[in-house]
């Protein structure tokens, strides 16, 4: 796990790595900031030509057809930086001739291709990279950089788990007594993911009965610009407030602070989203446009901060029946669900209604009576 958050670091800052899978040593980087050198460059340092890896929603969106499996196109020299961002993440779809061209370029994905997209995730950034196999003949130049230190070499199998919950490893940090407006004996407690990348805070409320009664609960996803702001967009930030004033009605519980901005897409694609939003599409279309699912989040960490408090029976604050489910399939008992609903208005209401619409969210209510 070491290497592949070493790795993170990199992919971030826009240097290539190594994945290691099996005999196969492939460079890979990011596509974000790749300007029309980078292509060149990374095969001059491979000794291949490089492709792109793409995940299954975009090419789903570039290919007009249902894809199960991301997939590897292999590159023409001289792709502008402009052209490789618009493969990857551009709002235009392709024209026939240019699909069916790039249709033959295709690929499956292999093992270092999978792993390369989990990263690329994981860091928060599009998930799309340039990788490009190194040759034998680049291979002792390439092992020279990793003897130095100048480049890193990642377990490909390693990397491709690098998403998947680390399963009761969490760590409790710190602390504090923090008395809130609307629920002044609160406690914040925040919690370490291992590999140190995310944080996440349980707001407890009172001192939640961990019996018998199920513990009143929150699970909210970060969200910047609504919980902070109380940007219009969506409903976060009234969704946050109402939260901790309701679990306080109810003679406290549990809220616990996901660091899961942009349903886990990170906020420099969520910002993205909202431009490609702005263009037309809706809240669900802009995130397969950019390459993801609808829904990013996972809740392992979730069930984990739960196991933590030792609150085992819940009644969940949502309307998202996902929630219920991924808590339930984490051993947690959800008793009851309760909704709790932020307000509309003109910059929300297509937002709420795509979420009720086209991913199950229960809204009705809502979207009926508040119209
Ligand atoms: N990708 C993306 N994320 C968004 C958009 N609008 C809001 N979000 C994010 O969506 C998440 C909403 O989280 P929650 O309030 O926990 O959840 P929810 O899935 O709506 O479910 P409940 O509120 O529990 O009913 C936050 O992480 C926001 O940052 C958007 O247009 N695109
Ligand atoms: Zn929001």
């Amino acid at each position: 796990m070491h290497q592949v958050e070493r790795a993170i670091f990199d992919i971030r800052r826009g240097l290539p790595v190594l994945l290691v899978a099996g005999e196969e040593r492939v460079l890979v980087q990011a596509l974000e900031g790749a300007g029309d050198g980078v292509p060149t460059r990374l095969a001059e340092q491979a000794g291949t030509a490089p492709a792109l890896v793409l995940s299954q929603h975009r090419l789903t969106l570039l290919g007009g057809q249902a894809r199960s499996a991301p997939a590897r196109l292999s590159l023409p020299p001289g792709l502008s930086g402009r052209r490789l961002a618009a493969l990857a993440f551009g709002a235009e779809t392709l024209p026939a001739p240019e699909r069916r061209a790039w249709r033959a370029r295709l690929r499956p994905a292999e093992l270092a291709d999978r792993g390369a997209l989990a990263l690329m995730r994981r860091a928060l950034l599009i998930p799309s990279a340039l990788v490009a196999r190194v040759s034998a003949a680049r291979w002792a130049a390439v092992e020279a950089s990793l003897a130095s230190g100048e480049l890193l070499a990642v377990d490909a199998e390693a990397a491709e788990r690098c998403l998947d919950n680390t399963g009761g490893m969490l760590k409790r940090v710190s602390e504090a007594h923090i008395p809130l407006a609307d629920a002044f004996d609160t406690r914040f407690i925040l919690f370490r993911e291992p590999d140190g990348l995310r944080e996440h805070v349980a707001v407890v409320i009172g001192e939640p009965e961990t019996g018998a009664a199920p513990v009143p609960l929150r699970l909210h996803s970060a969200c910047l610009t609504g919980d902070l702001f109380g940007s219009l967009r969506c409903d976060c930030g009234e969704q946050l407030r109402n939260a901790v004033a309701e679990i306080e009605a109810l003679g406290g519980g549990v809220l616990l602070y996901l660091a899961q901005e942009g349903r886990g897409i990170g906020l420099a694609n969520k910002l993205r989203a909202y431009t490609l939003q702005d263009g037309g599409l809706d809240t669900l279309d802009a995130d397969h446009t950019l390459g993801f699912g609808e829904d990013e989040r996972h809740y392992g960490v979730a069930v984990d901060m739960l196991k933590a408090l030792g609150i085992r029976r819940v009644q969940l604050l949502t309307n998202n029946p996902r929630k219920v489910t991924a808590l339930a399939d984490g051993g947690i008992e959800v008793v009851a669900r309760q909704a709790l609903y932020g307000s509309l208005n003109d910059h929300n209401r297509r937002y709420l209604s795509a979420k009720a619409e086209r991913a199950g969210h229960l809204l009705d209510e809502v979207l009926r009576v508040r119209r």
